[in-house]
């Protein structure tokens, strides 16, 4: 700051009419200098034109909120004889207004022209200043010097919805009571969710059911239930293959046993005893509905998520279905979180009465089956956060039962535990509008689905008309999360219930997809024929919003993508090594298989349509920016990207990883590199919206393979490289075997197409920062090293090789709880150094985490692509 501001007071003698060092700076809108003369003790309210005024007369809140912090005075005139109230209201200065109503400004203040605040918003046109100073309890009788009112002021400038709203307000009688409805009140907004999740026919139903179930009902659910079980066919799952889950080779199978399942997502607000209002969300076990569960798995403390898995089941695959559920949750959720913004997550074992278990004289089943279970999954999955020591066992159709007090006492339990956490956001806007919804719903029954502005509209013509866009904001936040509507970008679903069974669960159901048209391209017509219970270009606003199709715009006619409708074969010739173009002697080839770590399959399947989608909006992108030739064709789990004469095939294979193949003719090795990372990076994003907790293991093919066209070609692992990277002297220099061919290749080849030039565009993982990484490899970093280790080698002993002490550690401001979170955000070293430090430890299991998953290059720039 520089030395020749000095201290306001000697700038600002009184009665002074010079500008003091404040004004100035207000004037001019400079930050600094105002922080700078605040803390220096200005004069903040020297004038006449003080610097609060000049600040909003610039429009600059920024700095009008600095002095209002700072305690400039905002019940004084400046030389035109406005209050700050006034300057705010004639310039539509929402957020002044709203902080200087709570800071107890005066609202009636007339100014010298003899107007007040409400006329200046009136005439200015100023509808969300209107009703923030009608909430905070100014008059709107109030007359002007000439005796006229507001809402004639409104009129005469042309601003009817003023008008109309003041007018309204003082038919209604109910300002009063419009405005007490938008303070928060004492009370606790808090609603738990319920997650039931598990493959088909586990019992979640039955769960809902028996949860649902009165006193009286629950007599008949026991009989009721033993006369479906009868003609219950034998579970697929049970007829599976006996699978070693650590393998990669292993499938898990997902058919629908019955006829009746739960198509979508079942969602229900219920009321249960001896804990309160649950939303329940039963997740259907078919795996044609898995694409969408993210929309409705985010992190909540306030939740609680049940894997359930059937007892009857082989203990494997008991084991591998807890797994892929387990890992489908922690994959779904953002992975940088503190560990208290997570909500639990239990295992049920369910059918537990058709096995060999024995119950005690309290009720309760033992089966050390459920409880080896959840050992094996803990061993399997040992970073899941909040996931609880204990398996429920239970027969799903006995309410009465003690595995059901069990979950009610454990949901009960966190009530008591959260509720601290919500009280004071609960506030009668909420509470009306809990019951608002109700008729809501029963208005917009065919297609329950508003814009946000059509919502707010309606919410202030029938609810309240005093409530503002930020109070809609956060009311509509709470519904969501209270599972009453579903905000997606723009859209307020109104009837959850419809769009997870009605919509979802038509609309991605099994019948649904074998009719459906098997390119997965639909005009609006063509949709509406398929799908005829609301108007098609509704549907299929929301189907884009949740990212399960895409508008095209393909020869002048809009058509929508449905990737995961498409059902076309892979076509014959599509990487034909004849072709002339690529099989030259200098062509450019490489490629890139993307893993999930071993353990976690089948997790890349439910996001592939949705990679899809991105990949058109890239190649429409392409299209429109570069006027190139581009070109993309999509079939059943694969894609086919081309631009100009580069080429890509993009496939899901064995449902288990995804390969990304580029080439390219003579002379492109720096297209072709620019070509794969953008695809890369258009992949990671797309798996980051829906999986934003996955772990992705890049494996590089070998070039040589690829352009010999080999039916297997050879794939060097992340660690491999990593680890030559690490010893090398030069990056550069690296080569690498290939077995199969017994050859060397060098990383010049493997990831730059031959072309050392583009090293000064990259830079190398190791020599990347801690903090690059990703969430995820640091969420299973945390999980390995923060429990304490009988010989000390965990993050502690990490932290001092780091070079930082304890106590600094200990002193550093972060929100997360896990020690080995704040050491990975705040230690200022390279990932080869956190390697080598974790080999000093003797840590195996941490290094083998960081060269599988830390990036392997980061390109500087892809101005070139
Ligand atoms: N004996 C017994 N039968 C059960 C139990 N849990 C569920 N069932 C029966 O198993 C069948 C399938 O149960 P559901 O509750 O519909 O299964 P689900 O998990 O909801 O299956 P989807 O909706 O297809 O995902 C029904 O006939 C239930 O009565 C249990 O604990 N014991």
């Amino acid at each position: 700051m520089s030395g020749s501001l000095s201290r306001g007071p000697s700038y600002s003698p009184a009665g002074s009419f010079e500008n003091t060092a404040l004004q100035f700076a207000a004037r001019r809108g400079s930050i600094e200098q105002i922080r700078y003369l605040i803390e220096s003790g200005a004069d903040l309210d020297a004038g006449p034109d003080p610097a609060l005024h000049l600040a909003l007369h610039k429009q600059n809140v920024f700095i009008a909120h600095l002095l209002l912090q700072a305690g400039a005075d905002f019940e004084c005139r400046d030389s035109h004889g406005d209050y700050p109230i006034h300057i705010a209201c004639t310039l539509g200065l929402l957020d002044i207004v709203h902080t200087l109503c709570s800071l107890g400004c005066s609202v009636e203040v007339a100014n010298q022209k003899g107007l007040s605040p409400l006329h200046l918003a009136a005439k200015n046109g100023h509808i969300p200043v209107v009703r923030c100073l009608c909430a905070s309890g100014c008059n709107i009788d109030i007359r002007n010097s000439d005796n006229i009112k507001a809402d004639i002021t409104a009129l005469k400038y042309g601003h009817n919805d003023i008008a109309e709203l003041l007018d309204r307000l003082r038919v209604t009688g109910q300002r009063d009571a419009f405005a007490r409805q938008l303070v928060p009140t004492s009370k606790s907004a808090l609603r738990l969710s319920l997650r039931l999740l598990g493959h088909c026919g586990v019992g979640k139903t039955s769960v809902v059911k028996s949860l649902g179930a009165g006193l009286f009902s629950s007599l008949f659910r026991r009989s009721s239930s033993l006369q479906s079980n009868k003609s219950r066919p034998s579970s697929p799952i049970n007829t599976q293959i006996e699978m070693d889950v650590t393998s990669r080779q292993n499938s898990l199978s997902f058919e629908s046993p019955a006829n009746n399942g739960t198509n979508g997502i079942s969602v229900q607000n219920m009321s249960i005893s001896n804990v309160g209002d649950v939303t329940v969300y039963d997740f259907s076990g078919q795996e044609s509905y898995f694409s969408v569960y993210h929309h409705f798995l985010w992190p909540t403390p306030y939740s609680l998520t049940a894997i359930l898995f059937n007892l009857e089941d082989p203990p494997t695959t008991q084991v591998q279905q807890v797994c892929f559920w387990l890992n489908f949750i922690l994959a779904r959720e953002s992975a940088d979180l503190p560990t208290a913004e997570y909500g639990q997550i239990v295992l049920i074992g369910t059918h537990v009465d058709l096995t060999r278990a024995v119950k005690t004289q309290n009720g309760e089943w033992l089966s050390p089956d459920a409880q080896k279970t959840l050992e094996s999954v803990r061993k399997m999955v040992p970073h899941a956060p909040n996931l609880m020591s204990h398996a429920l066992v239970v027969d799903c159709n006995v309410p009465a039962s003690y595995a059901f007090k069990q979950l009610k006492s454990i949901l009960s339990n966190m009530r008591q535990e959260l509720i601290q956490q919500t009280v004071g956001t609960w506030t009668g806007l909420l509470e009306a509008s809990l019951t608002w919804l109700a008729t809501l719903q029963k208005d917009y029954e065919q297609f329950p689905v508003l814009t946000r502005p059509v919502f707010a509209e309606i919410l202030r013509c029938q609810v309240n008309l005093l409530a503002s866009d930020d109070h809609i904001d956060e009311l509509l936040q709470q519904l969501h999360s209270m599972g009453e509507v579903f905000c997606i970008q723009d859209l307020v679903v109104i009837s959850v219930p419809w769009l997870g069974v009605q919509l979802i669960g038509e609309l991605l159901s099994n019948h649904f997809l074998l009719h459906a048209r098997v390119t997965g391209v639909y005009t609006t017509d063509d949709f509406q024929a398929s799908y005829n219970q609301c108007d098609a270009l509704g549907v299929l606003d929301l189907l884009e919003a949740l990212d399960v199709c895409i508008q095209c715009d393909i020869d002048g006619e809009i058509e929508y993508e449905f990737p995961i409708y498409n059902h076309m074969e892979t076509l014959e010739g599509l990487w034909d090594s004849r072709d002339p173009r690529y099989s030259i002697k200098d062509s450019k080839y490489g490629g890139v298989r993307l893993y999930t770590p071993p353990g976690t399959l089948h997790l890349f399947k439910s996001v592939f349509p949705h990679l899809q989608v991105e990949l058109r909006k890239v190649s429409m992108q392409l299209y429109t920016n570069n006027d190139s030739d581009t070109d993309l064709y999509q079939w059943y789990m694969g894609s086919k990207l081309c631009a100009n004469e580069l080429e890509s095939l993009i496939t899901l294979e064995e449902d288990e990883y995804i390969e990304i193949k580029v080439r390219g003719p003579n002379d492109t090795s720096v297209q072709c590199f620019y070509f794969l990372d953008n695809i890369l990076k258009t992949i990671e994003q797309a798996l980051f919206k829906v999986c934003p907790g996955l772990m992705i293991e890049k494996h590089v093919m070998s070039s040589q393979d690829l352009k010999a066209h080999c039916d297997e070609p050879f794939c060097y692992e992340p660690q491999s490289i990593s680890t030559s990277m690490l010893e090398a002297e030069s990056t550069l220099d690296i080569t690498l075997f290939n077995p199969i061919r017994e050859k060397h290749e060098t990383i010049v080849e493997l990831i730059m197409f031959g072309n050392v030039e583009l090293a000064s565009n990259m830079h190398w993982g190791c020599v990347s920062k801690v903090q690059d990484l990703s969430g995820p490899v640091k969420l299973k970093l945390c999980g390995l090293l923060d429990p304490p280790e009988k010989h000390g080698r965990d993050w502690c002993l990490l932290a001092l090789k780091l070079g930082l002490c304890q106590e600094k550690i200990a002193a550093l401001d972060s929100q997360h709880s896990s020690h080995t979170m704040r050491l990975l955000t705040t230690a200022d070293c390279s990932i080869g150094a956190l390697v080598s430090s974790l080999h000093e430890l003797d840590r195996e299991d941490a290094v083998e985490v960081l060269l599988r998953s830390a990036p392997l290059f980061r390109v500087i720039e892809s101005s070139n692509s």
